[in-house]
């Protein structure tokens, strides 16, 4: 972070072929609080360095005002990844898991992004949800992983939302994989609802980084610096996936068969 005096809530960056600029805010250990507008090969992206969180205080308006905002910047597809706590019990430490569909815990109690007066310019009153994971965008993406020689680390699954701080209790774990979630996380699901109520086109990675308990004998603890160093150990293959993904981007013949 810059000192009081130099500092200019950007800058200017060129990394690996992209280039743009880059915004702060104020986020959770591990997101950085960026926003990067760029280039990845010759598609104009803009890029979330880390997200908001319904845990850090934030209300779920708050935590997806930047799809929002990315709708009306004319982007038409949105890439969500996230850090997770594997449930399903074939899932390693190091997968990444093409997100196929998502539970909406909190939204069952009524923590939703789209209660409250339907705001028409961006979507219908009662949008459908049963296909928010685009399934051309997922074979892509495992297309791709195959051809990377990433086949053994790449799965599908159901991501399951939390509202966080805590991680899960062994009771609450078992409920979840009982419920057909495959991982869980604390965040992407209110960001990918207001995507598809827009009408993005939504791809999601969640990265496995750690095994959730589901058996008391078990001694293991997690904790956040664990999901940090998975992240890290996993942050170049995900940029090679992501990069060559979009750099691919143009093979989706038709992304509304989905
Ligand atoms: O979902 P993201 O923000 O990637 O991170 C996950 O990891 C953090 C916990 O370690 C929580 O924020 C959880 O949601
Ligand atoms: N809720 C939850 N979020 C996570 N984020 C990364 N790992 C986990 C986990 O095990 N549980």
């Amino acid at each position: 972070m810059q000192d009081e005096q130099s500092y200019l809530p950007w800058e200017e960056f060129e990394f690996d072929g992209i280039y743009g600029l880059l915004y702060y805010t104020q986020v959770v250990p591990g997101h950085d609080g960026r926003l990067v507008f760029g280039y990845v090969k010759d598609k104009s992206c803009v890029f979330m360095q880390g997200r908001f969180h319904l845990y850090e205080g934030y209300s779920l308006c708050q935590v997806t005002f930047p799809v929002r905002v990315f709708k009306l910047m004319g982007v038409e597809t949105i890439i969500v990844t996230n850090a997770s706590g594997g449930l399903c019990q074939d899932f390693k430490v190091g997968d990444i898991m093409v997100i196929k569909d998502h539970i909406n815990l909190p939204g069952f109690a009524g923590q939703h992004p789209l209660c409250g007066p339907n705001d028409e310019r961006f979507g219908i009153r009662f949008p459908c949800m049963s296909d928010a994971y685009n399934k051309v965008l997922r074979k892509l993406a495992l297309d791709i992983s195959m051809e990377l020689g990433y086949s053994n680390f790449v799965r599908e699954g159901v991501y399951c939302m939390v509202s966080g701080p805590n991680f899960e209790t062994i009771a609450e774990a078992r409920m979840l994989h009982v419920l057909g979630s495959d991982s869980v996380g604390m965040s992407t699901v209110p960001e990918v609802t207001v995507a598809k109520h827009c009408g993005l086109h939504v791809l999601g990675l969640s990265l496995i980084t750690n095994k959730v308990s589901l058996d008391y004998s078990r001694e293991e603890k997690v904790n956040h610096e664990e999901v940090l160093q998975i992240s890290k150990m996993r942050a170049e293959m995900l940029q090679k996936v992501l990069t060559t993904f979009i750099a691919h981007s143009h093979q989706v013949e038709d992304i509304n068969s989905n």
